[in-house]
């Protein structure tokens, strides 16, 4: 049995709804579908969830939101029209989207939320509806219904365990099963969502859950490719990645996929398989625990910006026990989390998402920093990328390093930061957020340029 989940670029519009039942009903293995909500139909056109959070903006201003919430309705309307599909779906919709609204009026984060939520809900039903529409037997699942528990925390969710203790119930029930993602509940019964792209999260916790034998994530890509292909013309596709090496390509940048969703599917074995929705014939990426890394140490390189760094110096602060558990204590206080600490003998450095570090919080954290370590020297480095170069092999060939230093000093790319070693798989660089495009883009060329050639199939 296979979970399917289609993102927001496949339920975009009544054409993609389309093609995603004709997906369904060619195999049927596709038991449990879970949707996203309708994504961008056009490169600047607006996502359902970002309509619902400017409709939620409104609400919470006490403005008129009339204009906002028409536009929610406008583009499940056009779906449902062009599907020629009962009105009274639409009905339902408006219905749903105003008692949330008187409900938690007063709440503006739970509003938020469930505002959100309703997106990938209604777009559940919708979905559920078609396939009934086509003569499936077919249900909507509410994922209270289904078993999806969630930490109370709006925005950033994480799966319960006591989840895995309901989910396998699903697998007792007759037809397809129609799952909203992005959303769970908590166990006082809230719906708090999972962090943005969270349906890939849904999905991998529904395949886990009921043990599937494939967990399909549909999208509008042919495979999971080498870059991101915003940054890369054709590059290279991925025939299989390894859930290590995705975990940190996904991190890194590869939005493809989201990162949290690879925990439930690498704890219980699931293959992940990325496909295209507009050419479901490709064969797509496989996500699996090994792979034959052959000739291909490398596999993909990623870059993400938004990061400072918060670098320190100490003499002898290699020798003053404790040093590293005070600075990150403050950090804690502040509620910061951070991603890397490369470090030397008399240096640390903490390399965070920088929307965390506000003026105010910058100004508390560095003077707790220089008064109660009595650090020598305390400076902020802001607008800074991650370049990760990923690979199971990496760690037992010998060059990779020099040869993305070498293409950086090419490209005219100066390194801010190196870290490598605690990782088995990944490479870390830091440069400058403006340069890095310059940087995957010499790093692709150099890794996957020739050498790789006969180990990748290349993009039409
Ligand atoms: N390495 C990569 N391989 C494939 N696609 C990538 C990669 N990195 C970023 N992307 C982008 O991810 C997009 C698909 O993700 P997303 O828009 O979230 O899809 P969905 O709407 O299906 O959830 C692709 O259209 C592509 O632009
Ligand atoms: N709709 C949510 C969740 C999601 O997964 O969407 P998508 O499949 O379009 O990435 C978001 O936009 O964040």
């Amino acid at each position: 049995m296979k979970v399917s989940k289609f993102g927001g670029s496949s339920v975009a519009s009544a054409a993609k709804f389309k093609q995603v039942a004709q997906i369904i009903q060619a195999d049927k293995e596709r038991k449990m579908i879970v949707v996203s909500a309708p994504g961008k139909r056009y490169a600047d056109d607006t996502k359902m969830t970002d309509l619902l959070i400017a409709l939620a903006g409104k609400i919470q201003l006490g403005e008129d939101y009339v204009e906002e919430f028409g536009k929610v309705i406008d583009r499940y309307r056009e779906i449902v029209t062009e599907l020629e599909m009962s009105e009274e779906i639409i009905t339902e919709i408006i219905d749903n989207i105003d008692s949330l609204i008187s409900l938690h009026k007063n709440d503006p984060f739970r509003l938020l939320d469930c505002l959100k939520a309703s997106g990938e809900d209604n777009n559940a039903r919708l979905m559920a509806a078609y396939l009934q529409h086509l003569g499936e037997e077919a249900s909507y699942v509410n994922p209270k219904e289904a078993g999806i528990f969630v930490s109370d925390e709006p925005g950033r969710a994480r799966i319960l365990e006591l989840s895995y203790e309901e989910l396998p119930k699903l697998k007792e029930r007759e037809g397809i099963l129609v799952i909203p993602g992005f959303f769970g509940y908590s166990e006082q019964g809230n719906i708090v969502t999972f962090s943005r792209g969270g349906s890939d999260i849904t999905g991998s916790i529904v395949a886990a859950g009921v043990k599937a034998d494939l967990y399909e994530n549909f999208t509008d890509v042919d495979a999971i490719y080498s870059v991101d292909p915003r940054l890369v013309e054709k590059p290279c596709e991925m025939k299989e990645v390894t859930y290590r090496e995705m975990r940190e390509l996904s991190y890194a940048g590869f939005s493809v996929f989201h990162d949290e969703a690879l925990e439930p599917v690498f704890k219980s074995g699931i293959p992940v398989c990325v496909k295209n929705t507009n050419n479901p014939k490709a064969k797509g990426t496989f996500i699996v625990s090994k792979r034959k890394v052959g000739d291909q140490p490398v596999v993909g390189i990623a870059g993400d910006k938004g990061f400072c760094n918060i670098h320190v110096d100490k003499y002898l602060l290699n020798r003053e026990i404790g040093f590293g558990r005070r600075l990150l204590q403050i950090l804690e206080d502040e509620g910061i989390s951070y991603e890397h600490t490369p470090s030397g003998i008399d240096n640390i450095s903490v390399v965070m998402r920088e929307h965390q570090l506000t003026p105010e919080v910058e100004e508390r954290v560095l003077d707790r920093i220089q008064t109660e370590l009595e650090v020598d020297n305390i400076s902020i480095e802001r607008n800074l990328a991650l370049v990760m170069v990923v690979g199971e092999g990496m760690n037992s060939s010998v060059g990779i390093a020099a040869k993305a230093t070498e293409a950086f000093a090419k490209a005219g790319v100066n390194l801010e930061m190196i870290n490598q070693g605690s990782s088995e798989v990944s490479m870390m660089f830091g440069v400058k957020a403006d340069a890095l495009e310059k940087a995957v883009q010499a790093l692709y060329n150099t890794y996957f340029n020739k050498m790789y050639s006969i180990s990748y199939s290349s993009v039409k």
